[in-house]
Order: structure tokens, then C-alpha cells, then sequence
């Protein structure tokens, strides 16, 4: 599989690898699991922290759009329901981290990229939620997006991955349903609810397609991520299986998908749809979006304000080991 694609693709061939690079290709290609302690390249190692690190930003950096409707959800079920969920999403990126930090690099490291703009997170949390409805909208496209694009990276050739993957997937599945079910709430109400759940559709399909990542022409990590297994599928590929599986259930929903040009293609056996604003997208990587300072203000801040914290952990976790070694010490 690797022979075909490396000439298209400008990466090493076979034959230029050396013997304990080819041996690694060929444990991937058999799909065995690498594990942390084992030999890989360096590219390797580089592009799995890029992407787990840039997915557990994601997952912490999550929190802030939902997080501002906590308090004001609109009663206590849908409050402890959001409240779990927005707790998940941080359980989500601490077991990334994790998974990251076996490939050698700090959490302290990863949270300084982070805050200052040097590792990205996903784009879509640098747009605002504005109402209850893009609860719905958040649970039912963002964390769609996020299975569909989470499913397959169970199979990923890193073993920490795609354990962490398992666990996760999981999760995102209630949190999808959950979306889905304020939604139809919102979309069977009152003429204005309905109206509250057809603009945030409006205002979240796009950025919920830009999550795929830019389009296979312009992804420039996915021929060497697919060869290494780090992903299992293209950026386009993910995002029509996502507009395939999302458009009926918005139809059943009975609220408009905004593209005029979105119609079944029975020769092709998809839907063709329209492409997001590209520019847009590149856009709110650079930081122009919305709500991208906002964002890392509020993780700042965090990080900033939670120093006490870490100071009182570290401070208890050495003086239990002095005294843990002073008792050793005493027997
Ligand atoms: C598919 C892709 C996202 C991008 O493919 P790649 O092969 O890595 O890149 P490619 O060559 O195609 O792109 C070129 C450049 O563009 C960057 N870029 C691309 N797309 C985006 C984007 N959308 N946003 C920002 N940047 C993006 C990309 O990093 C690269 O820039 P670089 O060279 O790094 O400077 C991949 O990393 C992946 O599968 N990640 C794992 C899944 C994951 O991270 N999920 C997180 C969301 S789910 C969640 O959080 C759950 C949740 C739900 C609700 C509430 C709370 C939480």
C-alpha cells in the first residue's frame, strides 16, 4: 500500500528509508500498535504530539462555548445534563495529554503552545453560542464532526491514541444524542423555538464542515499521516460521510440545511454539497475569528489563576515523598 502512495505524495520511497525505517513502515502496514517506549521516527513523534496535543486543546478549549450556558440552561435536567458534558470534554483532553506525554513532551510544555498561539485547537470554538439552541446545534454537528472524524482513529497505529480513542468515542456518543434531542425539543415547539434551532443550523453547518480540515488538495500532513495510520481517512472523505449522515436527520427534524446547491447524487451514491468559505477558515486559524481571543484570554486567565493550585499539589506531593522516604529510611 505505502509502494503506491509515496511517488504522488513526494514522501521517502521504500528505498530510501533506512532499514529501521522500512521495519517500522512494515509493522504499520501489518497494523501492529506501536508502543511508547518502542523505536519511531522522529516525524513520527512530531506529528502524533501536533495532533493529540492540538485535539486535547481542542477538548479543554471546548468547555468555553458550552461553559456559558451552565448557568443559564433552561432547567435543572438540561443543567446537570450539560453540566456532565462540559466535565467530559475535560476528562477527554487530561487523557490526551496523557497520551501525548509518553511521546516525551511536558503538559507544561503543551499548555505554553498553547497560550501563546504556537499549537493550534479545533476552529470551530471561535465561533460565539449565542442561544440555548446552539446547545442542540454544539451536541448535534460539533460533536458529530467529532465522531466521525474519532471513529476511525480508534484504529490509529499509536497505542495510547487509540486506546484514549475507545474511551472517548464512547462519550461523544451521548454527547451527540444529547445535542440531537435539544434540538428536536427546540425544532417541536413554539414557532420561535423552531426558528431559535433553524439559525443555529444556519450559523453552525459551515463551521461544523471546516472541522474536517481544509480540502485534500490543500491538506498538506494527511498522505504521510494515512501512511503512518496516525489518520485512517482523507479530510473530504470525513466530511461528506458527515454530510450523507447529518442531512436526513436534519430533514427529520424539518429544519433547512443553508446550502441551496445540497441535493442527492444517485450516480455518486452521496449528497453534493457546498464547499464552507475557505478563506474563512484560514482566517480563524491565523486567530481572526470571532471569539479566538476571547478563547485563549479565558485559558489563560485559567492557567494564570490556577497557579495556587498546581504550587499546593506539587508542594503536597514532595512532602509526601520526604516523608515517605524518611519512613523507608527509619525501617
Ligand atoms: C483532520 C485534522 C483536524 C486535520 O488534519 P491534519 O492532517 O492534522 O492537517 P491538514 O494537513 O489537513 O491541515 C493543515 C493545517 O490546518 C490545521 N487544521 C486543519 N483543520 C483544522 C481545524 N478544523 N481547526 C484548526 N486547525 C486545523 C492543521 O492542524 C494544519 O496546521 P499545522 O500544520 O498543524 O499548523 C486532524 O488533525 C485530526 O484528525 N485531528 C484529531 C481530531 C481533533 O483534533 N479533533 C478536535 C475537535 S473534536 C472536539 O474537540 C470534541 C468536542 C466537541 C464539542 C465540545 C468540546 C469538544
Amino acid at each position: 500500500m505505502y509502494a503506491q502512495m509515496v511517488k504522488s505524495e513526494g514522501m521517502k520511497s521504500l528505498e530510501d528509508m533506512s532499514p529501521e525505517e522500512r521495519a517500522f513502515q512494515e509493522r504499520i502496514d501489518r497494523g501492529e500498535k506501536i508502543e511508547p517506549k518502542e523505536w519511531m521516527p522522529e516525524g513520527y513523534r512530531k506529528t502524533l504530539i501536533r495532533q493529540i496535543g492540538q485535539h486535547a486543546h481542542s477538548e479543554i478549549v471546548g468547555q468555553l462555548p458550552e461553559g456559558n450556558w451552565i448557568t443559564r440552561a433552561p432547567t435543572l435536567e438540561r443543567k446537570a445534563i450539560l453540566l456532565a458534558k462540559v466535565q467530559d470534554e475535560a476528562g477527554h483532553g487530561l487523557y490526551l495529554y496523557s497520551a501525548a506525554e509518553t511521546l516525551g513532551v511536558s503538559r507544561d510544555e503543551l499548555m505554553e503552545k498553547l497560550h501563546s498561539g504556537a499549537m493550534k485547537y479545533s476552529s470551530i470554538f471561535n465561533y460565539p453560542t449565542l442561544t440555548w439552541a446552539d446547545m442542540g446545534a454544539v451536541g448535534w454537528l460539533v460533536d458529530g464532526a467529532a465522531i466521525m472524524n474519532q471513529v476511525p482513529l480508534q484504529r490509529t497505529s499509536y497505542g495510547p491514541y487509540s486506546r484514549a480513542m475507545i474511551r472517548i468515542c464512547k462519550e461523544e456518543s451521548f454527547h451527540q444524542r444529547q445535542g440531537y434531542a435539544i434540538m428536536m425539543k427546540m425544532a417541536q415547539g413554539t414557532p420561535e423555538q423552531k426558528e431559535m434551532a433553524q439559525d443555529a443550523l444556519n450559523r453552525f453547518w459551515y463551521p461544523a464542515l471546516m472541522m474536517f480540515g481544509p480540502s485534500d488538495k490543500d491538506s498538506v500532513h494527511s498522505a504521510q499521516s494515512m501512511a503512518w495510520k496516525i489518520k485512517m481517512n482523507t479530510n473530504d472523505e470525513l466530511r461528506q460521510k458527515f454530510v450523507d449522515e447529518t442531512v436526513p436527520q436534519a430533514e427529520y427534524l424539518g429544519l433547512t440545511v443553508p446550502d441551496e446547491t445540497l441535493k442527492w447524487n444517485d450516480e455518486r451514491g452521496h449528497y453534493d454539497f457546498a464547499q464552507p468559505d475557505w478563506e474563512e477558515f484560514f482566517e480563524v486559524l491565523k486567530g481572526n475569528g470571532p471569539c479566538n481571543r476571547e478563547r485563549l484570554e479565558a485559558r489563560r486567565n485559567a492557567w494564570e489563576q490556577g497557579a495556587w493550585f498546581r504550587d499546593g499539589l506539587t508542594a503536597y506531593a514532595e512532602k509526601s515523598a520526604a516523608r515517605r522516604a524518611a519512613a523507608l529510611a527509619a525501617e
